[in-house]
């Protein structure tokens, strides 16, 4: 499997942790190939995982760390982004799962969520694509 990961360097202290727990993940399922990808901001996340796919990633986790500020921008970013990623999965009909903490997160609410975050987006995306690789069941 290949394996894209999209990363924000936006609030690098937090996301280049979560970067180290993706991959340790990945490599603990046993993921033979991984891109990564980073982008200044999540924002630019989408744009980052549709190269990914276009460069034949079978699945694309993107890892980010949105935090609140005085104003509301944090929501426009985290839930335009959430919803271009889903988008994106449908479009090419691959995993792009989503590891972005926020939005309305403090820095220490985030802090707490690194490795959590990290490995459900890897997690999700290693399984989704194998289950999508199965095909339905019959029950
Ligand atoms: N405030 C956060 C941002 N903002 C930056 C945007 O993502 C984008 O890079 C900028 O608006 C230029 O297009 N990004 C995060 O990932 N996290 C934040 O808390
Ligand atoms: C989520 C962000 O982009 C953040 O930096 C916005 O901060 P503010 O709401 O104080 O403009």
């Amino acid at each position: 499997m290949r394996l894209g990961i999209v990363v924000s360097e936006f609030n690098y202290d937090i996301t280049r942790l979560m970067l180290e727990k993706a991959l340790d993940h990945a490599k603990f399922l046993g993921v033979e190939e991984v891109l990564v990808l980073k982008v200044p901001g999540s924002f630019e996340a989408p744009l980052a995982a549709k190269r990914l796919l276009e460069e034949g990633c079978d699945a694309v986790a993107v890892l980010g760390a949105v935090i609140k500020g005085e104003t509301d921008h944090d929501q426009v970013v985290a839930h335009q982004v959430a919803r271009k990623l889903m988008d994106l999965s449908l479009e090419y009909g691959k995993p792009v799962t989503l590891g972005v903490i926020g939005p309305g997160a403090t820095r220490e609410q985030a802090a707490e969520r690194i490795e959590e975050y990290a490995r459900r987006a890897v997690e999700a995306a290693v399984k989704a694509w194998k289950r999508l690789n199965e095909g339905p069941q019959l029950a």
